[in-house]
Order: structure tokens, then C-alpha cells, then sequence
């Protein structure tokens, strides 16, 4: 079953088109890589998936149900999380403070469920050692790790990771799939934007790219990255 599904979803600011005539699904349990150049729409399609913006025209299904017009508020609760390209935490609260807002807004359930499931996160993303630590003092690896916690949170089916491992050093970003990796494991699917290409085909299955907000391309990485026209379109880039 699919999970999420776009079909001839169109955004326009003004006149110019950023989303134009998407259509695409994602099995659930998949990571799906999403790649295009700077402007090419990647952001605005995550979005328009969280409910952030509304689609112009088409429809956005989040497990078989309609949510083309759902508020991004109660898509977050149905379980649609996401990161955003720059991390802006609560940086004069501490780590586990930063968990337990978006926990506490983002599920439906008890305090000492929210406590021990946000436990779990600081582990699961290797943010106990800074749990009490407030985000301000944070290196770059561990904001991004908070910002990946802080969408975990929140309990979601469906996370969208924006440019996560943008700005991280090779050791730094490897440190970072493993833990999106444990993530993918325990069935959670996953839409990932990323321009670090290693880091991206380390962990998904399919790719899919944008060019001037259409979908020129779906399918398997390897083949998706020998294909002439995305190679062009990525022309300087070490595929
Ligand atoms: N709210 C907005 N109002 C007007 N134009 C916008 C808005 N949001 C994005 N755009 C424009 O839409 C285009 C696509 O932007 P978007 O951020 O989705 O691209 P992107 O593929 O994520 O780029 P990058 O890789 O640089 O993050 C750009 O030309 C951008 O300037």
C-alpha cells in the first residue's frame, strides 16, 4: 500500500510554477531520495506534503486518505513529520526540553508517555550525553540530530528529512545515515532531499528528480544517476 500519493499536484507563486503536474507514490517502509537542482521545487513539494502551503490543483493522499486541504497541524498529528534545511531549535531550552515541546504538541497521549518516548529518541539519535545541554551550545552534527529528533517526536509514519547532512564532514554525515538508517529499520518511510549524493544513495531505494518543479525521473539510483539528462542537469556535481 502506498503511504503517500501525489497525483497532478501544481503550485504557482505568482507566475512561476514550482510544483507543476507532480504525480508519484511511496510504498510504505521506502526511503525515497528526492535530487534537483537549487530552485528546482524539492522544498516546496515537501510543503505542500506537510499542509505548509496548499496545492493550486491535485490531490495528496496520506494513507489513503485525502489530505490536499488537511491543515499541516492535523497532518502532523495523522503522522506526516518532517526536518527543516536550517535547524532553529529552541536553542535556551535543553535537548530533552526541545523533545518534549514537539512531543507534547505533536502526539496525542499522556505525559509519562511522552517522557519515555522522548528517552528513547535521545538514544535512538545519540543525544543522551547533551540531554540536559541547552541547544545553543550544540555542534552542527548535533543540531541536525536534534532537528531529525525533534520530527521523531512528533511519532511519525512519514519523515521528510530536508538537506539534513548538508555542512557535515565526511566522518560527521557517516555518523548521521547510521542513525537515519536505525530509523528506516524500525519501518518508518522516508522521503529524503539531499545534495550529498553518497550520503543519499547510502540509504534509499528509489530517487526521484526535479527540474524546474517536474518530475523528470523515478526509479532505482543507479539507474536514475547513469541516465544522460540527470547527469547534464548535475553537470560539476561527482555523481
Ligand atoms: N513562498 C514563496 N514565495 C515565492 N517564491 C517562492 C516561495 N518559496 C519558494 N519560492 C521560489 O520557488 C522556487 C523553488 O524553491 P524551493 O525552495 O522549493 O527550491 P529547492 O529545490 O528546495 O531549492 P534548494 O535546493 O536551493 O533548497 C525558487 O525559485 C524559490 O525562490
Amino acid at each position: 500500500m502506498s503511504i503517500l500519493e501525489l497525483k497532478n499536484v501544481s503550485k504557482a507563486f505568482g507566475q512561476l510554477k514550482v510544483t507543476d503536474d507532480v504525480s508519484f507514490a511511496v510504498p510504505e517502509g521506502q526511503a525515497l531520495g528526492i535530487i534537483g537542482p537549487n530552485g528546482a521545487g524539492k522544498s516546496t513539494l515537501f510543503n505542500l506534503i506537510t499542509g505548509n502551503l496548499t496545492a493550486d490543483t491535485g490531490t495528496i493522499a496520506f494513507e489513503g486518505t485525502d489530505v490536499t486541504k488537511v491543515p499541516a497541524m492535523q497532518r502532523c498529528f495523522a503522522g506526516v513529520g518532517r526536518s527543516f534545511q536550517i535547524p532553529q531549535p529552541f536553542d535556551n531550552l535543553t535537548v530533552f526540553e526541545n523533545l518534549l515541546v514537539a512531543a507534547m504538541h505533536g502526539r496525542n497521549t499522556n505525559q509519562a508517555a511522552v517522557e519515555q518516548a522522548c528517552a528513547d529518541i535521545l538514544l535512538q539519535t545519540e543525544l543522551m550525553p547533551v540531554a540536559n545541554a541547552p541547544a545553543s551550545g550544540l555542534s552542527l552534527l548535533q543540531r541536525k540530530r536534534l532537528e531529525m529528533a525533534r520530527a521523531l517526536a512528533t511519532d511519525p509514519k512519514l519523515l521528510l528529512l530536508d538537506e539534513i547532512a548538508g555542512g557535515l564532514t565526511d566522518a560527521e554525515c557517516v555518523a548521521l545515515i547510521d542513525t537515519i538508517k536505525s530509523i528506516h529499520a524500525r519501518g518508518v518511510t522516508i522521503i529524503w532531499i539531499e545534495h550529498v549524493l553518497h550520503a543519499l544513495t547510502s540509504v534509499v531505494e528509489r530517487l526521484l528528480v526535479l527540474d524546474f518543479g517536474k518530475v523528470i525521473g523515478i526509479g532505482a539510483p543507479d539507474e536514475i544517476l547513469n541516465r544522460q539528462d540527470v547527469r547534464e542537469i548535475y553537470l560539476g556535481i561527482d555523481v
